[in-house]
């Protein structure tokens, strides 16, 4: 028990390291919204900073070129070194804020999580040019005495670090709370405008926090640097404890972060204490403590998110575009070709360079399905290739497999790995995501791939043979073998091919759509979370291949080769070449860690890896700031603009909407032409008292209503009467009691998607189309019903089909085809309203549930759309329409349902609305309009 309390109370150190790390995060995150993953090597700077001082009385400069250090004195004592650490620290939080995320402001959310884990990087290696990589140790600050309480004894330093970290807390929370500056910077987090009213600069703000949150960090890391110890790639992966205690406080909880520091730290040094116990198993004797935050993290968000955003968070993972262009067999053999020519001109390490860069280039591709089509962040594909590698080894080694079986299956381990971490990541999106995958490959590094008792020390990877023929990557003195050096182009070609037919495809659009936005998603059909899970596997795959590659190009395997922050560098080379195009893998392979163009700077100027991986984040931050396209991305603009001035003959999308007709009577007309027989009268939709509560509010309140085939039923209200809700409700995106039945099927109980393959479609008041897309696309994705082997089938070859029948008649019936091709966003709000309505019929519903789906449209376009409606229904759907257009819907609906503050006041057809006294003291009552009772009745007809 004295021995538990021991440790509990030792722990404290680390604990309080924890807590200052994630108070820093937690400073930035509130006034700024940025998450800093550079907290924690910011505090190695400090911390760095401090021991060189103490050591040799320099203070060094986060400089590269110019004179790197300053000499101080020759032995500067414990309180002024830990003072201008600490300053150092802030001065290099104003840096970063100046010069990254001050530009950054406005970007999505995956440009600052790039920009911030490529600052992490860049701090790190710029520690290791600057300070060496040995591990150091570094002078006390505190007292180091041993006290005794209660009969324990503990070292001073624990308590005062502990102290230290509560008392910062403190004083942040009262300065949060009281302070004008911490009520404004509360502020400028939810709305720069308000505050920016308010006469306060958002940009000074930032600044404050910026230095506020790196003198938190600095303090603390420097107050523990002698108990943490210095290495520079260790303190930098502090930020995955620090971001679980952050996580605890949801990243806004001054208090709850420093107690679950603490506690984290007294549990992990509690873990240290046990795992030396006999019953301990052994397999997990390493790394137990890294588990923790990664289960803390997970269990919190996965229990915190929701299978879908809800209406107010909307914001998409802000990727550039995705060019699909048409596959050209011509390009790609000529790209073969000079993949070819690369290998055969080269030899030994310049080949082996080129070699690597295609291995990565594989890797690049599994980042463009999953974040560039997907939207999904993940920091985790190098423990993913790490798997793969570890189980090649095992199947080559100890079950004899040979190739190509072996690397198959465990390219197929991978994707299993990948699925089942997957699945508690359904919930959880943008940073969150890159969150905690960073935990999870911490965890996985130090719990298997540097456990021998699971993985082995020598992990053998034998060369690849085919019949007959040694595809290994060395022989005697040849280090880069041509066979095996085509065997990695000809798996980069498939891979390609592979991925760029997946672009292309109905399954790439549907992970276009869910990247774009998942309630519209989820709201045609598509399984949001099934279709995430299919990115993961075929990405999976993908990092498994390129894992797989590496284990034969090296030989043998450790955990160093697939560490957690080669793991990062790989995410942020992918971005820098361009994270959602074929192009910008290449152009990721091309630049990766030990690929070509390292070999060759290496050559010219012998740098170091990790001078290359400083010059690499910082290009890698500048591309977030300039361009977010990366380097493929601006290459293909470039090359774009050249083409049409040289055509001489510029031609925009957004010039197609102005060229577009309207909605003409004529198209509607043509629309009219013989309806199928119906089957009148029965009922499709039928849902009985319906309620919908938000807490405090009842914003539906026991409606019930049916409504038949053929029929078109209005449902009008003033603003805020619940309509909305009705249709959120009815769809399954919001909760509610009651029961919903659509055509004998009770669907209660069905999410979203479910109900919209039984037939039931809607639209969006706020129209929510896939701005990724184009319009035909958006159609298209409704259209389409894809299945598990047609999304394999795709890999291969895109197919088209009866999807593209249906989108081309809407596309006609709606007046839409002269803006096909165009995106949503080069629409106007009319013609974006009219796609919404295409988008919903094209996944030929049984029932339709339009939200103002007149709002924005002219008067001739919106009573072609009632005539395009009436069409719709005589074709035996069912119509529920909401409008603030009161004479257009008693014009076109057959039956209206006036909602009041959630509760059906009237209901029935048109002529007894117009004369129904509720609804006229009600609805246009007197003191709305001031209008007497004749008057008001005007304003119904
Ligand atoms: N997510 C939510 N949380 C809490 N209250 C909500 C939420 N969504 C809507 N409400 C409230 O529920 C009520 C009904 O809102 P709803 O948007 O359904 O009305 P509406 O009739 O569609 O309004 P409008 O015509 O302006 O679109 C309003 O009081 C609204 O403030």
């Amino acid at each position: 028990m004295t021995e538990l309390l021991t440790f509990a109370l030792v722990g404290l150190g680390m604990g309080a390291v924890y807590a200052g790390l994630g108070l820093g995060l937690v400073v930035t995150f509130k006034a700024t919204g940025v998450i800093n993953f550079a907290a924690a090597a910011m505090g190695a700077w400090g911390a760095y900073t401090y021991a060189e001082l103490r050591s040799t009385g320099d203070l060094v400069l986060p400089v590269v070129f110019v004179p790197d250090r300053v000499h101080l004195t020759d032995r500067v004592a414990a309180a002024p070194a830990a003072a201008i650490a600490t300053a150092a620290v802030v001065v290099l939080g104003l840096a970063i804020h100046l010069l990254v995320f001050r530009s950054l402001r406005g970007a999505p959310a995956l440009a600052k999580v790039v920009a911030s884990a490529g600052v992490m990087l860049a701090i790190q290696s710029l520690i290791a040019l600057r300070f060496g990589v040995a591990e150091r140790v570094a002078a006390p600050v505190l007292p180091r005495r041993s006290i005794a309480i209660g009969g324990i004894a503990v070292p001073e330093d624990r308590l005062w670090l502990a102290a230290t970290a509560i008392g910062i807390s403190v004083v942040t929370a009262l300065w949060f709370r009281h302070s004008i500056t911490g009520l404004a910077m509360r502020a400028a987090a939810e709305n720069e405008l308000f505050v920016a009213l308010a006469r306060f600069s958002a940009h000074r703000l930032a600044a404050v926090a910026w230095a506020l949150s790196s003198a938190v960090v600095g303090v603390i890391s420097v107050l523990a640097a002698p108990v943490v110890g210095l290495n520079a790639a260790d303190n930098t992966l502090l930020i995955v404890p620090a971001l679980a205690c952050a996580l605890a406080g949801r990243l806004t909880a001054v208090g709850w972060t420093v107690a679950a520091g603490l506690a984290l730290g007294a549990v992990n040094s509690e873990i240290t204490y046990l795992s030396g116990r006999s019953w301990w198993p052994s397999w997990a004797a390493n790394g137990a403590g890294y588990a923790l935050p990664l289960f803390g993290i997970v269990a919190m968000l996965a229990l915190l998110g929701k299978s879908l955003p809800t209406r107010e968070k909307l914001d998409g993972a802000g990727l550039p575009a995705v060019p699909r262009p048409r596959f050209k067999p011509g390009y790609a053999a000529l790209m073969s070709a000079a993949g070819v020519v690369l290998l055969l001109v080269t030899a030994d390490r310049i080949r082996f360079g080129v070699i690597t860069s295609m291995i990565f280039a594989v890797m690049a591709l599994s980042f463009v399905v999953l974040t560039g089509l997907l939207g999904q962040v993940s920091f985790a594909q190098a423990v993913l290739a790490g798997a793969a590698g570890f189980v090649l080894s095992r199947l080559a080694v100890s079950a004899g497999l040979g190739f190509p079986v072996a690397p198959l299956l465990a390219a197929c381990a991978a994707t299993g790995l990948g699925v089942l971490a997957g699945i508690p990541a359904l919930r959880i999106r943008g940073a969150q995501l890159a969150v905690v995958t960073l935990a999870a490959a911490v965890a996985i590094e130090q719990l298997v791939f540097r456990n021998a008792g699971l993985v082995g020390v020598m992990n053998l990877v034998p060369a690849p043979h085919l019949l007959g023929l040694d595809l290994g990557v060395r022989s005697g003195t040849d280090t880069a073998r041509l066979p095996f050096g085509l065997l990695c182009l000809a798996v980069l070609v498939l891979a390609a091919a592979g991925v760029g037919n997946l672009t292309r495809s109905a399954t790439g659009r549907r992970f276009l759509a869910v990247r774009s936005n998942e309630r519209a998603s989820a709201a045609i059909g598509i399984d949001v979370a099934r279709t995430k899970l299919l990115g993961i596997a075929f990405s999976s795959f993908l990092a498994g291949i390129s894992g797989c590659l590496l284990g034969y190009s090296k030989g043998s395997l450790s955990a160093e080769s697939f560490s957690t922050l080669l793991g990062v560098s790989l995410l942020l080379f992918a971005y820098l070449g361009g994270i959602t195009s074929v192009g910008g893998a290449l152009v990721a392979g091309t630049f990766a860690p030990l690929g070509i163009a390292f070999v060759v700077a290496d050559g010219i100027v012998g740098t170091s890896s990790n001078g290359y991986q400083l010059f690499a984040a910082v290009a890698l931050i500048a591309t977030a700031v300039f361009n977010p396209e990366g380097i493929a991305g601006k290459t293909r603009q470039d090359l774009a603009a050249l083409r049409r001035r040289l055509r001489a003959g510029p031609r925009h999308a957004d010039t197609a909407d102005a060229a577009a007709p309207a909605l003409t009577p004529k198209s509607a007309a043509a629309a009219e032409t013989p309806p199928p027989l119906p089957v009148r009268g029965e009922s499709i939709l039928s849902v009985e008292h319906l309620t919908v509560r938000y807490a405090g509010v009842t914003a539906v309140d026991d409606v019930s209503l049916t409504i038949r085939s053929g029929q078109i039923v209005g449902l009008i209200g003033a603003n805020g009467a619940g309509k909305t809700s009705f249709i959120d409700a009815l769809s399954g995106f919001t909760p509610c009691t009651g029961g919903i039945v659509l055509d004998g099927a009770d669907l209660d109980a069905q999410p979203p998607h479910r109900r919209a393959r039984s037939g039931l479609a809607r639209t969006w008041q706020t129209m929510e189309l896939f701005s990724d897309l184009t319009v035909r696309e958006n159609l298209l994705l409704a259209a389409e019903r894809p299945t598990p082997v047609s999304a394999l089938a795709d890999i291969v070859h895109p197919a088209r089909g009866h999807a593209d029948r249906t989108s081309d008649a809407l596309l006609d019936l709606l007046g839409l085809r002269a803006v096909a091709d165009a995106h949503p966003a080069a629409l106007s709000l009319g013609r974006r309203k009219l796609v919404n309505v295409a988008r919903a019929l094209a996944a030929e519903p049984r029932m339709l549930l339009l939200d103002e789906p007149a709002s924005g449209l002219s008067a001739a376009d919106t009573r072609a759309l009632g005539r395009v409606l009436r069409t719709l229904a005589d074709q035996s759907i069912g119509i529920l329409l909401v409008e603030h257009d009161i004479a257009w819907i008693l014009e076109i609906c057959d039956v209206v349902h006036v909602l009041d503050f959630g509760r059906v006041i009237a209901a029935g057809p048109p002529a007894d609305i117009r004369t129904d006294t509720a609804v006229l003291s009600a609805y246009l009552g007197a003191r709305v309009t001031g209008d007497s009772p004749p008057q008001r009745e005007e304003h119904l007809r």
